[in-house]
């Protein structure tokens, strides 16, 4: 990195202006040469080219690519323009002298950018580039609401004649990829849902307002590392995922639309809705919690699902609970059609009525038709998650691979989440009570929810020892009531036998005395 003092900076000014010149020359030499090489003979020709590069390549060894700040309506900043600047924000920042600070839109820390006229130098497979932030401010002073046409911002990218096709086909997709994933990474999150009735615009809180999706900042701290579950199968669920937000390319090549669908199935508590927020936090993505139940009709299924952004989650939990998933698909067609007719039993319409006020008026076929048809084809990547307690509830249709590709099972607490909860909690990775813990576990079934209760610590002064042993307890506490309804259940068991058998005494006319 070099840093300009202003006498060098003067210096610098100079020798651009030289430069600018002397490309002012060697262009209508160029322009002279285009116009006049018809006239020589073709082997004199490629002589005079070979020694017209050779020349060039002496005087002035270098290409100049500008990335002006606005694009050439002059109302929208452009996109390149941006992501250069996040990217030598995250790279250049620590050799720059001058640098200043502000704060994006969309996040809240103070960032700090290389000052203006200020050079900074990067390196791409050994190839040394030079970045300039330039501004040319105009003379005149007058007050306007847009960038003025004499008021240019740009950034100046130097390089090495020679490595021309190199930077303009590698290194510039390269910086656009980092800086885009950087502002990925800076923004805040949202986490949207959909109200009651839908159709009401949110606060927003600086995301725009989402019209019919109301936007709360996401901050959920669960990640895969906290997440307790075996970890070959977290390891497996985490490359799934990765692999998805990288293969764009991939889904375009096969012809399949850039979406996921995971189905997270299990008893209360043992980690789905932990799991969505760690995907959510894994990919950067926003987080869309359709209330299904809140939903009107399938049109506005359909349309809420189309005003989801890219890079973004769809959860809808407690599928079974939302929708009628066991009902014939064939029956449930008429979900957002006015179902007042003639003929119809008014009894039988108030109980329909009734039980349609409990679950969504949107129908299985409603949903998988959005998730297969329209939605499909909005673009940027998207994951949508089903959860449910009673996945044996569901209708295969809804279920099948290709719409909800991975099936996940969160299970009851094993030893292996528990060595991540005893390691979240109390920051212990062995301990004596472990082996006793251990074989707990394997003889009762104890949510990740009730053991992560249990180590919780709940004032300052305790220690390891004492959850563990609160843990201890009440996992013998379970394995004791388990055993009293095992019993309670074989002795009706057996009275059920006896009844059957003193039945069967009966109408056979004989009755045994003990
Ligand atoms: N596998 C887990 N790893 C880490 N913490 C967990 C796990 N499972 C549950 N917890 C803890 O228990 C709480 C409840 O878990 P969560 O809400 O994810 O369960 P759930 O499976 O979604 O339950 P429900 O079916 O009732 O919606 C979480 O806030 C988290 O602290
Ligand atoms: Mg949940």
């Amino acid at each position: 990195m070099i840093s300009l003092t202003a006498q060098t900076e003067r210096m610098a000014e100079s020798l651009a202006a030289m430069a600018t010149q002397t490309g002012k020359a060697l262009a209508g030499l160029t322009v002279m040469f285009a116009m006049f090489q018809n006239y020589f003979p073709c082997e004199l020709r490629v002589v005079i080219m070979e020694c017209y590069e050779k020349f060039i390549n002496f005087v002035y060894p270098y290409i100049q690519i500008t990335f002006p700040e606005f694009q050439g309506d002059g109302f929208r900043r452009s996109k390149a323009y941006s992501s250069i600047e996040r990217y030598l924000n995250a790279n250049s920042t620590k050799q720059a002298k001058r640098l200043q600070a502000y704060v994006f839109d969309d996040c809240d820390a103070v960032v700090l950018s290389v000052a203006n006229n200020e050079e900074v130098t990067d390196e791409f497979k050994g190839i040394k580039l030079w970045w300039t932030s330039r501004e040319h401010s105009p003379n005149k002073q007058s007050i306007s609401f847009w960038p003025r046409e004499d008021e240019k911002k740009y950034f100046r990218l130097t390089f090495y004649r020679k490595y021309r096709h190199r930077i303009t086909a590698e290194y510039l997709k390269h910086v656009m990829e980092e800086g885009k994933a950087i502002t990925v990474q800076e923004r805040r999150r949202k986490l949207c849902t959909n109200k009651a009735g839908g159709g009401v615009s949110g606060p927003g809180f600086g995301f725009g307002g989402g019209g019919i999706w109301s936007e709360v900042v996401f901050e959920h701290p669960a990640t895969f590392a906290t997440l307790a579950m075996d970890p070959i199968r977290k390891e497996k669920i985490v490359k799934d995922l990765i692999y998805f937000s990288k293969s764009e390319d991939y889904y375009k090549k096969v012809g399949k639309a850039w979406k996921r669908g995971y189905l997270l199935y299990g008893p209360p508590g043992t980690g789905k809705s932990t799991m969505i927020a760690a995907m959510a936090n894994l990919l950067q993505y926003d987080v869309y919690d359709l209330e299904l139940t809140a939903v009107d009709n399938n049109t506005e299924l359909r349309k809420l699902l189309i005003n989801t952004t890219s890079k973004s989650i769809i959860v809808i939990e407690d599928i079974d609970c939302s929708i009628d998933v066991t009902a014939k698909r064939e029956d449930e067609d008429d979900g957002d059609d006015n179902e007042e007719g003639e003929g119809k039993n008014p009894v039988n319409e108030e109980i329909k009525k009734k039980k349609k006020k409990k679950r969504s008026k949107v129908t299985l076929s409603g949903l998988l038709n959005t998730i297969d048809g329209l939605w499909s084809a909005c673009p940027g990547e998207r994951i949508i998650v089903f959860t449910t307690n009673h996945v044996e509830k569901l209708d295969k249709a809804l279920i099948r691979r290709g719409r909800m590709d991975e099936h996940i099972e969160l299970s009851y607490c094993g030893f292996e989440a528990f060595m991540i909860l005893a390691k979240n909690y109390l920051e212990v990775d062995s301990h004596e009570l472990f082996a006793k813990i251990r074989q707990l576990l394997h003889e009762t079934e104890m949510s990740p929810a009730d053991v992560a209760d249990k180590l919780m610590r709940k004032s300052d002064g305790e220690d390891a020892d004492g959850n563990l042993m609160r843990l201890i307890k009440a996992l013998e506490e379970d394995q004791e009531k388990n055993k009293d309804a095992k019993r309670e259940e074989k002795e009706k068991k057996v009275a059920k036998g006896n009844e059957s058998g003193d039945q069967a005494l009966k109408q056979n006319g004989h009755k045994i005395k003990l």
